[in-house]
């Protein structure tokens, strides 16, 4: 649960004057540390406050909530996008002017200086009688252009860069926690694998979007100015070298923009399949290598990797195919517009050549490697937005505890709910629990149980009728569930450590003597989902966790089952109705000998409640299932 460290070194950038910020000298000790001996995770510096996930997750949290409420008023489907955008378009419209200015601007100057300062040398203007003021102004004007848009270039593209890994960030942080208000429902459906995909690898996509979204504006403006320039050196022969770059860029792009899209789509699905295959996989390893099956689960796996690889495979050879355009197009532009020049008559120089050769250049850069390479990683990064609104919209589960003065523990009235749209778990249930009572829930295999405890936990969502608790919920899982720490930390979890407490709940949860088998006590290590514990001590540590929780409602899914009668009895006694006395408490239950100890009894069927009572009322009343408990019992004991 801990993960083993914290960044303690301050951010150096925070203090740092102008001139550092400027050319980046705070960042010469780490590159230095890093040449000497590499760079560590404990090397890093703490992030700006500005950078925080938890301050750029409730940014986007408090605008994705605002489209939430804005699309149902005007009864659209909500956009991340335009949450996003809201979060971030101050500072991304700041530095895409800055963008603008060397990349529109500046550079597109940056030729028209190089020919005034080639012609300087040119030998029909040696008559000139300034010409060395010329060359020195020309040569220093080129020097000085060249360094404004290389600090622009530098500080727009990091800053931007920053507003995606911003972006990046705040849209992981929303994810997660979304992720821990899905409703069990929700999680059910692939939703795991689309997570762990979308955080580690789609996301990834807006720290590379977010410098290229602005070439979007910024390029036809430079085309438009740059074809002007050209225009001015060599009239009627620039519109043959524009014309040749346009159609050898505009009509590839479009297409590689669609497939990108469609493959990037197939590829993520594919991704997300493996992903899950190999969760499941992992999560099952024990039962795959008992049973001698990792052959034929290996060809599952490879079957779907050779899949997700035919995919990249297709988007590699597109990129490849479309990589290789654009190092012959700049030359065949420039042999254009030479060609037509000469053809109309005129004399080619070195500064119109050298002037041109730069200006297409420039076009070529734009054209055939940003612009393109800005449409498909925008197409990607929209389909990671898309598949994070999908998560978003996923059902979430209903905050139903409240706090009351009154005497009731847990209030369900004319509930009904359900998993699937197709069939009702639960139907008009009625249950009324007061605070302190000891409730056993018993009924046949799928009849609900677990169901009932899900919906007080608020995971199972109803479509019908109220539910109220009153109080702070513990709960113990029929599927054990244990993490990669110590026994002691699994038990304690999140809670502080309290040395009597922790004492009493190992005493009651029959742990002491299990400890003395480990090598190393409580401190022992649980292996990863605590494959080094039996099927009971796993029970029982789960059962301790939710012990040690200080709650005013304990729920209980079967945690009897998994051990032999002697620790059972000690369990129940002990435990649920000794330690937990005077806490509300719902015990759901096979076994017959502990319904004679509980106030209250719920017999369920099918997801309806077939009778409810203390043990005597309900044995008087005939209740199918506790008679045949009763006889199932009366055999053993033969
Ligand atoms: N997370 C879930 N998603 C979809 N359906 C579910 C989910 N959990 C339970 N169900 C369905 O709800 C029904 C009741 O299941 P539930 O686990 O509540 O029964 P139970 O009485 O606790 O059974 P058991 O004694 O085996 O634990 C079953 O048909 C089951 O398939």
């Amino acid at each position: 649960m801990d993960s083993g460290f914290n960044l303690a070194k301050n951010n150096p950038k925070k203090s740092a004057n102008f001139l550092s910020k400027l050319f980046f000298v705070w960042l010469i000790k780490l590159f230095r540390r890093g040449v000497k001996n590499g760079i560590s995770v404990q090397d890093l510096y703490l992030p700006m406050a500005s950078d925080n996930s938890k301050t750029l997750g409730n940014k986007l949290e408090r605008y994705w909530i605002m489209e939430l409420e804005e699309a149902q008023k005007k009864e659209r489907k909500p956009s991340l996008l335009r949450a996003l955008t809201k979060t971030f378009i101050g500072t991304y419209l700041l530095h895409g002017f800055f963008m603008f200015l060397h990349l529109g601007l500046l550079r597109s100057f940056q030729p028209v200086v190089l020919s005034f300062f080639v012609q300087m040398f040119a030998e029909e203007e040696s008559s000139n009688e300034h010409k060395k003021t010329y060359q020195y102004l020309y040569g220093g004007g080129l020097l000085l252009l060249t360094c404004i848009v290389v600090f622009l270039y530098h500080h727009s593209t990091l800053e931007l860069s920053r507003a995606g890994m911003k972006a990046r960030i705040a849209c992981s942080s929303l994810l997660y926690r979304k992720a821990l208000r899905l409703s069990r429902k929700s999680c059910g459906t692939d939703t795991s694998g689309q997570l762990v995909n979308l955080m580690s690898n789609d996301f990834l996509r807006f720290d590379l979007v977010a410098p290229m979204l602005h070439t979007f504006w910024i390029i036809p403006i430079q085309i438009l100015l740059i074809t002007y320039f050209i225009w001015e050196e060599v009239g009627v022969s620039s519109l043959a070298g524009v014309g040749a770059m346009c159609i050898l860029t505009i009509p590839v792009q479009g297409v590689m923009g669609k497939l990108s899209t469609i493959l990037r789509h197939k590829v993520a699905d594919r991704t997300d399949y493996r992903v899950r295959l190999m969760s499941e996989l992992i999560n099952g390893i024990q039962v795959i290598k008992m049973y001698v099956w990792e052959k034929p689960f290996e060809k599952i796996v490879q079957t779907a990797r050779k899949r997700e690889i035919k995919m990249i495979w297709y988007t590699s050879h597109l990129k490849g195919l479309y990589n290789s355009f654009s190092v012959f197009t700049e030359r065949v532009t420039l042999y254009f517009v030479v060609i037509c020049y000469y053809l109309l008559g005129n004399r080619i120089t070195a500064s119109k050549v050298f002037s041109m050769a730069q200006f297409f250049n420039i076009l070529q850069l734009s054209m055939a490697i940003y612009f393109p390479l800005a449409v498909q990683l925008g197409a990607e990064a929209l389909v990671a937005v898309k598949r994070a609104e999908e998560i978003l919209m996923l059902e979430e589960r209903q905050n139903i505890v409240k706090r009351t003065e009154d005497n009731k523990g847990i209030s369900i009235e004319r509930v009904q709910a359900s998993w699937t749209s197709e069939q009702h778990t639960l139907k008009n249930l009625n249950i009324s629990i007061p605070t302190g009572m000891l409730c056993a829930i018993v009924g046949p295999v799928g009849s609900g149980k677990s169901s009932i405890l899900q919906l007080i936990l608020g995971e199972l969502n109803y479509d019908k009728g109220t539910v109220s608790v009153n109080g702070e919920i513990a709960y113990a899982s029929q599927e054990p569930w244990l993490f990669v720490s110590s026994v002691r930390q699994n038990i304690i979890y999140i809670e502080n450590y309290n040395k009597k407490r922790y004492a009493n709940i190992v005493d009651v949860c029959a742990l002491k003597k299990d400890f003395q088998l480990f090598p190393n006590g409580d401190k022992t290590l649980v292996g990863e989902r605590g494959v080094s514990l039996s099927g009971g001590q796993r029970a029982r540590i789960n059962l301790a966790r939710a012990i040690y929780k200080e709650a005013d409602i304990y729920l209980l899914d079967d945690p009897l089952s998994a051990v032999d009668t002697h620790v059972a009895n000690h369990l129940f006694d002990e435990c649920i109705a000794g330690y937990l006395r005077g806490k509300t408490r719902i015990l759901v239950t096979h076994q017959l000998q502990f319904l004679k100890k509980v106030d209250h009894i719920i017999v369920l069927n099918g997801g309806i409640i077939e009778g409810q009572g203390t043990f005597t009322e309900l044995m008087n009343s005939n209740s199918p299932y506790l008679q045949f408990l009763a006889k199932k019992e009366e055999e053993m004991e033969l």
